[in-house]
């Protein structure tokens, strides 16, 4: 099988001293859950950031099929990243002033490959909040919004970076089930961050970080589900 996206030799330094990536190799294939386990400052959101082509590594590449991104132009990139990967964080980094319904179709690329919203949002369980405002949803819901902003242009890769880090167990154990039907659902190849070894247990894979080193690496053969089974 073909890797959609390869890292070769990634390392990463901040200053002359403070080596936070080391070497790391790893290949990532279609239509997989992939989750990056590790303690706080062990180097996950500087991975992500790199693979996912926001940020540059020190030294190494990343491809994406055949295209190296890591030296990609800003401009270039911009392009790239707008039709092939998206991104979601801890913070929903939603508009205040817009509804759920315009947050989301910020996303959209005007293109065929863009999702329909109404399946979109029934899928995230949130078909009844299209009209409503940010600061009328609680935490779990804005983070389904922002998952649906970042799915609406049916990426290839969708990168969540600490996604449930600001939720509580229940809304993290729900928001990554909706994020595994969609994975499932569309395909899509999705790599999340977490230091939570409960959520990571819903990944066909799993890999461990620690101190800017990739520690383990392994399928996971029975990935569960929390609720929707
Ligand atoms: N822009 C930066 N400048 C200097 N050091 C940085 C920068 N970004 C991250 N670091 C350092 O790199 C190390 C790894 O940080 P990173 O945010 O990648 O870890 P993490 O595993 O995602 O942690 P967390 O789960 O707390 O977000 C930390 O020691 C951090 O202080």
């Amino acid at each position: 099988m073909e890797a959609v996206l390869k890292l070769q030799n990634i390392s990463k330094k901040f200053n002359d001293f403070d080596t936070v990536l080391q070497e790391i190799n790893l290949s990532f294939f279609a239509h997989t859950f992939n989750v990056i386990l590790g303690q706080s400052g062990c180097g996950k959101s500087t991975l992500i950031n790199i693979m996912s082509g926001l940020m540059k590594p020190t030294r190494g590449n990343v491809y994406y099929k055949d295209l190296d991104i890591s030296h990609a132009e800003q401009k270039e990139m911009i392009q790239f990243r707008r039709y092939n990967f998206s991104n979601i964080f801890q913070d929903y980094l939603l508009l205040s002033e817009l509804t759920v319904r315009e947050n989301i179709e910020l996303g959209k690329t005007g293109n065929a490959q863009d999702l329909e919203f109404r399946e979109l949002i029934a899928r995230l369980g949130i078909e009844t909040l299209a009209d409503r405002f940010p600061n009328e949803l609680s935490g779990g819901q804005q983070q389904r919004v922002s998952i649906a902003r970042a799915m609406i242009k049916n990426p290839e890769i969708l990168f969540c970076d600490e996604a449930t880090g600001a939720l509580d167990e229940h809304n993290s154990k729900q928001v990554v089930d909706y994020l595994k039907e969609l994975n499932k659902t569309y395909g899509t190849l999705i790599i999340f961050s977490t230091h939570n070894l409960k959520i990571s247990t819903v990944a066909d894979r799993i890999i461990v970080m620690k101190d800017g080193l990739i520690e383990d690496d392994y399928l996971n053969t029975s990935p569960r589900r929390f609720y929707n089974e």
